[in-house]
């Protein structure tokens, strides 16, 4: 079985909920608890010992990572993130930061594919109404893009289907041919 861990850098709390509903959805498919951890409190070589990771980061100061994530900036590049699958997630606010919504999902999900992961969760921009993201990529954001400021009411049905888009994509979807 895979190991798969629940990572976030939250300020204010909205990607750290986040991060418990889609651990908590990830638990119901698992059937085995996957507790988010905080990014400040953990060191950021632990990301190593996992095969899948969810990481979930907001965007902050115009087009910058979540603090805890920058602080870490530079380390992530000691990283080796070979053969792993990373799905991001992350919050932003796309009617006040319509130019920079959602960077850090680019910002990240750049570093972490240099680094050696692959990136799963990728999210159609349909439906979101900023003008331009370091996050998209063609047609798609890099991962869960989360609006808790002007969209909150969309966010438990895009992390259900999220969550299940990921599980399949991580290749955990049980299949029973003929
Ligand atoms: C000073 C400030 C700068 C922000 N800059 C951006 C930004 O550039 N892009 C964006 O999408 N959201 C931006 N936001 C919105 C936050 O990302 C959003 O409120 C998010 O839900 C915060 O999540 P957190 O509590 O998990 O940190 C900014 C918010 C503040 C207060």
């Amino acid at each position: 079985m895979s190991k798969i861990g629940v990572f976030y850098g939250s300020t204010y709390g909205n990607t750290a909920n986040a991060a418990a509903k889609i651990a908590a959805h990830l638990e119901r498919l698992l059937g085995q608890p996957i507790p988010p951890q905080d990014i400040a409190q953990v060191d950021l070589k632990t990301l190593e010992g996992y095969d899948k990771l969810l990481l979930g980061c907001s965007t902050w100061n115009i087009g910058e990572l979540q603090y805890d994530w920058e602080a870490l900036h530079r380390q992530l590049d000691t990283l080796d993130l070979n053969g792993k699958q990373v799905a991001l997630f992350g919050c932003g606010d796309q009617l006040s930061y319509p130019d920079s919504f959602q960077d850090a999902l680019g910002i990240l999900g750049e570093k972490l594919e240099e680094r050696g992961a692959s990136l799963v969760g990728l999210w159609p921009v349909a439906g979101y109404e900023h003008t331009r993201s370091l996050g998209q990529r063609g047609e798609f954001f890099l991962g869960l893009a989360l609006d808790e400021d002007n969209q909150a009411h969309l966010s438990e049905e895009r992390i259900a289907h999220w969550v299940e888009q990921v599980f399949e994509e991580f290749g955990l979807l049980m299949r029973v041919d003929g």
